[in-house]
């Protein structure tokens, strides 16, 4: 391996610790810690475990977190009644629905209804358009700590050639939106593209957020790029009847080319939970009328 391996676990505690900082700061100042609500409908264990380290994380940095957990059987009425107490809560400041949503639920209908200002997830469509549109927004966290990960590993990102593959409007659509406001030139690849190989080939950053295990491949990345891989896979591992975690990017073989990846797990992932603090805090101190807190 000659690629630096970017610690996403380091960098988001280092966040995080920041995060706890400004928190008591909130408090002192307003006389409340900043709130977040997370909703779980059902039992998808992987989201359980999202859900409960979310929980941990928004104690830990001297938040106030107030867990619902819904039986998969839920109407969708149901849970949009709850998103409007929350909206109406004064020690709500940021909602978060966990995804996905059990497939009898509309999850566009859900994130239409939470309160833009309490959006910490950054998918409401007011969120999306002002993040397009170049203004103050919430944006997903996912994206988010992608960006920081670059900015700690490039500084600025004026000029770069950057490829996204993936469209998602979760990670895909925002990162892309992300990589235009530093001033990066950006092509966002599907799966409809032609010449894939071709088209990560040029690209001084590859962020990987297509879902599928290991299909970016070594020889696909320009020697020195610097690649961000945001899959979590599970796929078997060698031992009968166990399972591994992978990236969207064949490891081994990207750290050869690459000056610097995130590894999975490690990378990308504990960003999201730190960004979602961060999102938090920033929305407590917008809806409390103060200035967003420095540096984060
Ligand atoms: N409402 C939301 N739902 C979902 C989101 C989201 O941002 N908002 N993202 C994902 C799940 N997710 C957070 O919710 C998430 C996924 C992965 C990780 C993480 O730290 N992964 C670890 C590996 C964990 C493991 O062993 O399974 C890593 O990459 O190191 C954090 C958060 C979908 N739903």
């Amino acid at each position: 391996m000659t690629a630096k391996r970017i610690d996403g676990k380091a960098a988001g505690l280092a966040l995080r610790e920041q995060v706890a900082v400004a928190a008591a700061e909130f408090q002192a100042r307003t006389g409340r810690a900043p709130g977040l609500a997370t909703v779980l409908v059902g039992e998808d264990p992987a989201s359980s475990v999202y859900v409960r380290s979310k929980g941990k994380a928004t104690a830990e940095a001297g938040m106030e977190s107030f867990a619902h957990h819904l039986p998969a059987d839920t109407s969708e009425e149901a849970l949009l009644d709850l998103v409007v107490l929350l909206n109406n809560d004064d020690r709500v400041d940021g909602i978060l629905v966990q995804l996905p949503l059990p497939p009898h639920m509309d999850s566009s209908r859900v994130i239409a209804a939470i309160d833009p200002a309490k959006d910490v997830d950054g998918f409401h469509p007011v969120n999306a358009g002002r993040l397009a549109t170049g203004l103050d927004a919430l944006v997903p966290c996912t994206p988010l700590g992608c960006l920081h990960l670059l900015k700690n590993e490039l500084g600025s990102l004026s000029g770069k050639d950057a490829v996204v593959i993936g469209r998602s409007n979760i990670v895909g659509k925002p990162m892309a939106m992300l990589l235009i406001g530093e001033s990066a030139t950006v092509t966002v690849a599907h799966s409809r593209t032609r010449d894939l190989p071709d088209v990560v080939r040029r690209a001084d950053i590859v962020v990987a957020a297509v879902g599928r295990p290991e299909m970016i491949r070594g020889d696909w990345i320009k020697p020195g790029a610097v690649v961000i891989d945001v899959g979590i896979n599970r796929v078997a591992a060698a031992d009968e009847g166990k399972t591994r975690l992978v990236g969207d990017v064949a490891f081994g073989e990207a750290a050869e080319v690459a000056s610097a990846i995130t590894p999975v797990p490690g990378g990308v992932g504990p960003m999201t939970i730190a960004m979602l603090l961060r999102n938090t805090l920033v929305a407590a101190h917008r809806r409390a009328g103060l200035a967003d807190p420095e540096g984060l």
